[in-house]
């Protein structure tokens, strides 16, 4: 696009985001450049880790009157202070609660800021930044830029992926899986958040979208459509099982409940929590009408990585409906007590739980049936089977 630059860098090798979810395909962190007939503006930074890589392309640019922070947090904002100390005359803009925060975090001295309202513009001569406030994606402060004249959308977070690419631009296909993953890790506990925020931009035409993290959207309506589905419509008829077992005896209840499930016409995703990604379980939780965590006690309580896992899901708070627990046990335990804690933040409606004392018996498989019964019924009732 004449005059709008991406700038930023693509980082192909990190691991981890938020050191916790892998990044199985990279993610950037971007920066836009955008050159008006009278001033120049620069559109967030990069993560501290990659601050050579955009003051290199910054030395093609003589003069640069704002940069403007959309988001506080570090992988966008870390370099600002690099970006003033090259340009002492830029004038750093952003909104109240992102100036906040960011003296809070990055320490920037008062006299550099200019703050902007929701709706506001600032003129670069032939084109108009347009600031809209989109908070809580993913943080309080988060806004994005609409670029009038050219109808461009820089969204901040907002409708990004997590994907490294020596291209520009996204194609559907391709990207759709690193924008679940970073939807279903950073945005999906906001839903309510998302679903107003996208209200919000309806009455704009909007041509393209340059998201700060992956590639660009050329043709942003398919991101826009994913985003109502994931955060507003309904979930699917579907039974999430992240489980894990010792010695065998959770695995038999999980095999036949994988099965009785399937016999039922509802589909499962399962997760060996020995192995499995988090990233992979949390896409999987974004459109999962039942969540079923299957364990061993150990300890007096569930298995430490059932608890991690249930945290994560009450975390996330994805638009799961129904949730029990399956497993296995010597002596005593405490494994509803603990697991029921940690989910309750979902607020869905907890399906007769099937605890086996030892190996399960024929009693403990006819429960399992009897909860795959219960949960197709409610899958029926909700009208997703
Ligand atoms: C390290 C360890 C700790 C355990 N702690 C408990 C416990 O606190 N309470 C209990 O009832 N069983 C406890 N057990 C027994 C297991 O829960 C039991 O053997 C169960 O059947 C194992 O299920 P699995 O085959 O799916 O791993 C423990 C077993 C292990 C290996």
């Amino acid at each position: 696009m004449p005059g709008i630059t991406l700038m930023g860098a693509v980082d192909w090798d990190r691991k981890l985001f938020d050191s916790l979810i892998p990044l199985p395909e990279g993610t950037s962190y971007n920066a836009y450049l955008v050159r008006g007939s009278e001033k120049t503006a620069l559109v967030d930074t990069v993560d501290p880790a990659k601050v050579d890589v955009l003051m290199a392309q910054l030395d093609t640019v003589q003069r640069l009157d704002y940069l403007v922070a959309q988001h506080a947090e570090q992988d966008h904002s870390g370099s600002i202070p690099a970006v003033l100390a090259r340009y002492p005359g830029a004038v750093l803009v952003t909104n109240p609660k992102a100036k906040e925060l960011l003296q809070e975090h990055l320490d920037i001295p008062d006299d550099r800021f200019k703050t902007v309202a929701d709706g506001e513009t600032l003129s670069l001569g032939n084109k108009t930044l347009r600031f809209i406030y989109l908070p809580w994606v993913h943080w309080p402060e988060t806004m994005g830029t609409y670029i009038e004249e050219d109808h461009v959308l820089l969204s901040c977070d907002f409708l990004g992926s997590h994907r490294a690419q020596s291209g520009v631009f996204a194609e559907r296909h391709i990207v759709m899986h690193g924008a679940k993953r970073y939807y279903a890790e950073i945005m999906m506990p906001f839903r309510g958040f998302i679903v107003k925020n996208l209200d919000k931009l309806t009455g704009l035409q909007i041509d393209m979208i340059g998201p700060s993290h992956g590639p660009v959207y050329k043709e942003p309506a398919f991101i826009l459509d994913a985003y109502r589905e994931w955060a507003g419509g309904p979930p699917h008829n579907k039974v999430v099982i992240p489980f894990i077992s010792m010695h065998g005896s959770t695995l038999k209840m999980v095999d036949r409940l994988t099965a009785a499930l399937a016999d039922r016409g509802v589909t499962v995703e399962r997760f060996d929590l020995t192995t499995a990604d988090l990233g992979d379980i949390a896409m999987s939780l974004v459109d999962a009408a039942t969540i079923v965590i299957g364990t061993p006690a150990v300890l007096t309580g569930p298995h430490p990585k059932t608890i991690e896992i249930a945290y994560l899901a009450g975390a996330l708070r994805p638009k799961t409906k129904f949730v029990s627990i399956i497993g296995s046990f010597g002596w005593g335990q405490r494994i509803i007590d603990v697991l029921g804690g940690l989910i309750a933040p979902l607020k869905a409606e907890l399906l007769t739980p099937v605890l086996a004392k030892g190996d399960p018996r024929a009693a403990d498989m006819q429960a399992i049936d009897a909860l795959a019964d219960t949960i197709a019924a409610k899958h029926h009732e909700a009208g997703l089977l």
